[in-house]
């Protein structure tokens, strides 16, 4: 049982059962409870770029995965950028400069921007490991003085920048957070379970748009390659049972790029690059209607 009603009426979601395993979760909870079957949850096609927008909705735009590669992104019209890292290749600062840049030039009112895996430099605690033991894994990185990277955030000039944190845009409640599951030990990297959950629980109940680095379980999160399903299933139980955003972006998963509903969230995976790195896939858009006007 992966959740909980306290006496007050509050959802608290635990650790599943599934958890380490996600690609047998995603099994066991479509043969036993058709969690991922139509009618509710089904595959979206993409808004047209050229779709009207109504005047009381905002038009967000999704990217994802740019990796230092911007340069020939067709960037849509729309009111508010989000891109939910892996802006950079390493996080050094110039690569974060370059993006910052980029950003300015866009047309949009707000760019709202976290953190990714490869953004190394933004996590502390894995800058401060690095730093100690291994030089030749990311000779780049490691070379850099602390003056460097300490306050690399502040060089996100031309965004609002959420880790862990929220932010009100146009009425919308935005939260974001960089953390995915261990894997070959990037950055923002924690173990399945409870260290992630930890994380997932500090995500207030009524945001409207929840921002993180990967996917949830089953929803985008397939690694062709190695035939596995890689999404967090605390992540999903987070999103279901307890925080419910009417849309939940990120990306993390290349080839996973596209969107899916399960009847109230809609998830955009809006990953730029493919897994071969090629930065191909379109930016996604998506309108709400404006808070008050639901
Ligand atoms: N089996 C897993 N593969 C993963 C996971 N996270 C990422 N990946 C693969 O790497 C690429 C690129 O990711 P990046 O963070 O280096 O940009 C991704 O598209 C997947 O193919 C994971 O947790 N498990
Ligand atoms: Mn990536
Ligand atoms: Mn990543």
């Amino acid at each position: 049982m992966a959740r909980r009603i306290s006496s007050q009426g509050k959802v608290t979601v635990s650790v599943d059962e599934y958890s380490s395993n996600p690609t047998q979760a995603f099994t066991h909870y479509n043969i036993n409870q058709s969690r991922f079957q139509p009618p509710h949850v089904h595959m979206v096609e993409p808004l047209p770029y050229d779709a009207p927008k109504s005047v009381d909705h905002t038009r967000f735009v999704c990217v994802s995965d740019t990796h230092s590669r911007t340069d020939g992104i067709q960037m849509p019209f729309g009111d508010v950028l989000l891109h939910t890292g892996d802006f950079t290749e390493l996080g050094l600062p110039s690569e974060v400069k370059k993006f910052n840049d980029w950003l300015g030039s866009l047309p949009y009112e707000y760019k709202v921007v976290i953190a990714g895996n490869h953004e190394l430099t933004f996590d502390k605690d894995f800058m401060s490991e690095l730093v100690k033991q291994d030089y030749y894994r990311f000779p780049s990185v490691s070379k850099l003085r602390t003056e460097d990277f300490d306050d690399v955030q502040s060089l996100l000039t031309n965004c609002v920048y959420v880790q862990d944190s929220e932010v009100t845009i146009k009425g919308f409640r935005i939260y974001g957070t960089p953390w995915t599951p261990w894997f070959n030990g990037w950055g923002f990297n924690l173990p399945r379970g409870q260290s992630l959950l930890d994380k997932w629980n500090q995500i207030p109940e009524d945001i409207d748009i929840l921002m993180t680095h990967g996917p949830p379980l089953g929803f985008r999160d397939w690694v062709p390659k190695e035939l596995q399903r890689v999404g967090c299933v605390e992540l999903l139980n987070t999103v279901q049972k307890r925080v419910r955003p009417k849309l939940h972006a990120y990306g993390g998963i290349h080839e996973g790029y596209g969107i899916m509903t399960d009847g109230y969230t809609t998830f955009i995976n809006s990953s730029t690059c493919t897994v071969s790195f090629q930065p191909t896939n379109p930016p996604i858009i998506f309108d709400l209607p404006n808070p008050g006007n639901s």
